[in-house]
């Protein structure tokens, strides 16, 4: 069966990286309302309210520098140019430049485009800061009330003072509940991805708790038994299961005390990881024991990462633990053949078995538990 790749119509429009995509989302919505504005003031004009002229042009360049915020965001090429990736204050200040010569050009319809306002603070919640939405709702009014002087400076018959005194008490309200508005749904916003990656590194925590021995960082014993059950039904190769027990450990812990047996536990688990390879499983069994699981092994393979276990110990001595203190350990190695018919749990109880006949032979050293007939 062939999976489908093609992409859908969303992605085609947003493109596929998440945090780019709703920035491209942003232009969309910003491109549509210069669409619908363009078609609004085209009907003022058609109705005699405004001049066609002028509508005209305004149209041309909100579209104009709508559909090319949208390109530099699908295409990516945003990010590149600016540390500012959504273009945040570029786009602010084209909308309110847009505004302005909508409210100077809408004729007796003109206190409709103070309504707009209202938008930019909304947009400024998801790409601008609380104080960065206050600067620019402050910036909008100012660049608005500096039409409102120029128009009643230089139109005194048409702009009634009193009338734009109104527009602008008007636009203060709607821009100050917006940005209010804005900045509390900006502070939930934030709150929320606070919360967020906090779950998230809680339950990384938690997993870590439940998969790691706390003192050793390897795997504990609950996983182990997950990825045996795993590494069992994976078919096709040998496999080789070890049971390492330390040696006369607890002479350690009577002698130089439990922080220095800790330290050892750590260092023989250290100087092992850096031994196995990535594929290898080792995880602490039980107090002194571990547990190496080594799928696509021979027997002779396992005898083999055994010895150089060994040897990296000797290169290794931990003096905390006594004058050229060596760490050494009885294990057993168990055989499985196929993978796909490993009884793991058979082959431990027979890993477990050679150890301890290890031990009884003298320690220091692996014996092989050759598998059942
Ligand atoms: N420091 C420390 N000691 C532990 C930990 N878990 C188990 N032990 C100790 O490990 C010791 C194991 O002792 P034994 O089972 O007699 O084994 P051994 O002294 O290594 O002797 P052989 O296995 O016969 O060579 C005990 O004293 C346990 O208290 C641990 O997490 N930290």
């Amino acid at each position: 069966m062939t999976v489908s790749t093609r992409p859908g119509p969303a992605e085609l429009l947003l493109g596929s990286d998440p945090q780019r995509r709703l920035h491209t989302l942003l232009t969309l919505v910003g491109w549509l309302t210069c669409f619908v504005m363009a078609c609004a003031q085209h009907a003022a004009a058609m109705l005699g309210l405004a001049d066609e002229a002028h509508t005209s042009r305004l149209a041309v360049f909100s579209l104009v520098g709508a559909t090319l915020f949208y390109l530099l965001m699908r295409s990516g090429l945003a990010p590149r140019l600016a540390s500012d990736a959504a273009l945040s204050w570029l786009q602010a200040s084209w909308a309110l430049v847009s505004i302005s010569w909508a409210y100077a050009v809408s004729g007796p319809a003109r206190g409709a485009a103070v309504v707009l306002l209202v938008l930019m603070p909304l947009f400024g919640i998801f790409t601008l800061t609380p104080r960065q939405t206050r600067l620019m709702a402050l910036t909008s009014f100012l660049a608005i009330t500096l039409v409102v002087v120029w128009k009643t400076q230089s139109e005194p018959l048409r702009y009634d003072p009193r009338v734009e005194l109104m527009h602008l008490i008007f636009a203060a309200i709607v821009m100050s509940v917006s940005t209010v508005l804005a900045t509390l749904i900006g502070r939930l916003k934030r709150q929320s991805q606070r919360e967020r990656a906090e779950l998230a590194s809680a339950l990384e925590r938690i997993q870590a708790l439940a998969t790691k021995d706390e003192l050793t960082g390897l795997t504990n014993r609950r996983a182990a038994g997950e990825q045996l059950r795993r590494a069992a039904r994976d078919p096709g190769a040998p496999l080789c299961v070890a049971m390492i027990d330390l040696d006369r450990f607890k002479q350690v812990n009577d002698s130089r005390g439990h922080a220095v047996g800790d330290e050892v536990l750590r260092h023989f688990a250290r100087v092992a990881r850096e031994t196995v390879r990535a594929e290898d499983m080792l995880a602490r069994w039980g107090g002194e024991e571990f547990l190496l699981l080594m799928p696509a092994t021979t027997p002779e393979q396992a005898l083999a990462v055994l010895a150089r276990l060994r040897a990296r110990l000797h290169a290794a001595p931990l003096a905390a633990a006594g004058p050229g203190y060596v760490v050494t350990f009885s294990a057993g190695i168990a055989a499985c053949g196929d993978a796909a018919d490993a009884d793991l749990d058979a082959a431990i109880a027979r890993a477990d078995a050679a150890m301890y006949r290890a031990k009884h032979e003298g320690r220091d050293r692996a014996l092989l538990e050759p598998a059942p007939a």
